[in-house]
């Protein structure tokens, strides 16, 4: 039987030096033959999606009568992973394999993963409740070396300030948005079917479905980028949709998060900025911030314990304050509506509480209705209520369910 090892990963990892490592074969101390490794990352995927793309590469088509980039996520894993088997390959690296993949998707994939007990698997993992079943050996990664892993900690941050109240009091709005039997198709294939969904100031919800059953469809018709809720019975803020109301008005009621959007942040901008470029939605700042704006990003900082270090770089952050950080950029203009999308993915276990406590305190100290998407039921968090989209041959249909 082969080696497999959990390697458990925190914000003190250096988890892309030691990948790097690992694919060069300078790891020793994991007992694995490195000669011929494979490496299952969502990245690899994407460049298996653009070699498709860019330089026609066939295997996909050829093997299953389908690219890689028209499969579902679910499925691409699946395929990507066969494929990697399917070559003469020493070993098999993978990096947080699950995240982003629904519940029934995680669960084909971890039987998949559950049968390789001959080829030797590395498995880097942000969530220790990941690790396969299989698994013979754990390390934590410290940098690029590997140390014992310690028992699981609780998280030692404990939030001793009340939540900052907003600069201005935020608009009132007692519905902020209601779906009435709202049906959604792309060309001929139907998305959403009759879906009715009202939230209300102050909730807390939780929005779930398996991968490709339409959230990020319903949030693009909150957020305004999508123009399929024209016509039908929608209201945004107050107003139905299509009566007038711009993309840009709609994006002043709303505070955003999901973890791409670091991306758009990996220039020189100082702590403090960040957080007072959330009152204008900017990327940087282009006039010089108002006393009462740099008054509260110090009072964000202050609540967060990073007080002293509002000169700091952003990319200086561990992942788990860079979400953190985010978070309170989104709050910073208190927005009536708070969209959080799978906003823990890449986070550890303790770097996930802080998070999960930290929009449990929000629900609780302000007025601002939060919608968490997630597939993952995430330990800690405590929404009120969940709205679920179940996937049917007419489009998905959505329930919900109080807590
Ligand atoms: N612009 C588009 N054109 C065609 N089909 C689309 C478009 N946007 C979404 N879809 C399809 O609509 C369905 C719902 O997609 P959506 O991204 O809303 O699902 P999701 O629940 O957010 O999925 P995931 O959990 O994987 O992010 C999918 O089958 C998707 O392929």
């Amino acid at each position: 039987m082969g080696r497999h090892w959990a390697i458990f990963t925190t914000n003190e990892s250096n988890k892309k030096g030691f990948l790097k490592l690992l694919v060069q074969g300078k790891i020793d101390e994991l007992e694995i033959d490195l000669s011929r490794p494979a490496l299952y990352s969502r990245a690899q995927i994407l460049k298996a999606i653009q070699e498709e793309e860019i330089h026609d590469d066939p295997t996909y088509l050829k093997a299953y009568g389908q690219s890689l980039g028209s499969m579902s996520s679910g499925e691409r894993k699946k395929r990507f992973l066969e494929q990697l088997l399917s070559q003469n390959i020493s070993c098999l690296i993978l990096d947080n394999p699950f995240d982003h993949l629904d519940l029934e998707g995680q669960q084909a994939l971890r039987q998949q993963l559950e049968t390789l007990e001959k080829t030797p698997t590395i498995c880097l993992l942000s969530r220790r409740s990941d690790a396969l079943s299989i698994t013979t050996n754990t390390a934590l990664l410290e940098n690029t070396s590997l140390i014992e892993a310690p028992e699981e900690r609780e998280p030692q941050f404990v939030w001793t300030s009340p939540l900052p109240k907003p600069i201005h009091s935020p608009a009132p709005f007692k519905s902020l948005f209601a779906f009435k039997n709202v049906n959604v198709a792309y060309e001929d294939k139907p998305v959403l079917q009759d879906i009715s969904w009202e939230v209300k100031q102050g909730e807390f919800w939780q929005l779930k479905g398996p991968n490709g059953s339409g959230k990020s469809t319903i949030l693009s018709m909150v957020s305004g980028d999508n123009p399929k809720g024209y016509g039908q019975e929608l209201y945004l803020f107050g107003h139905k949709k299509g009566s007038g109301e711009s993309v840009w008005e709609l994006k002043k009621h709303i505070g955003y998060f999901t973890p791409s959007l670091l991306d758009s942040f990996k220039g020189y901008h100082t702590l403090e900025n960040m957080i007072v470029s959330g009152l204008t939605d900017s990327i940087g700042l282009y006039t010089r911030p108002k006393d009462t704006q740099i008054r509260k990003a110090k009072e964000w900082l202050s609540f967060l314990g990073l007080a002293d270090k509002a000169e700091r770089y952003f990319h200086e952050l561990s992942l788990g304050y860079k979400h953190l950080i985010m978070i309170a950029r989104a709050m910073t203009k208190h927005p009536p509506l708070l969209i959080l999308d799978e906003p823990t993915a890449g986070l550890d276990d303790e770097s996930c509480r802080l998070f999960t406590s930290m929009v449990n305190k929000i629900s609780a100290e302000s007025d601002t209705t939060i919608v968490f998407v997630s597939h993952r039921n995430e330990p800690g968090l405590a929404p009120k209520k969940i709205y679920e989209l179940t996937p049917g041959p007419s489009g998905a249909t959505g329930k919900t369910t109080l807590v």
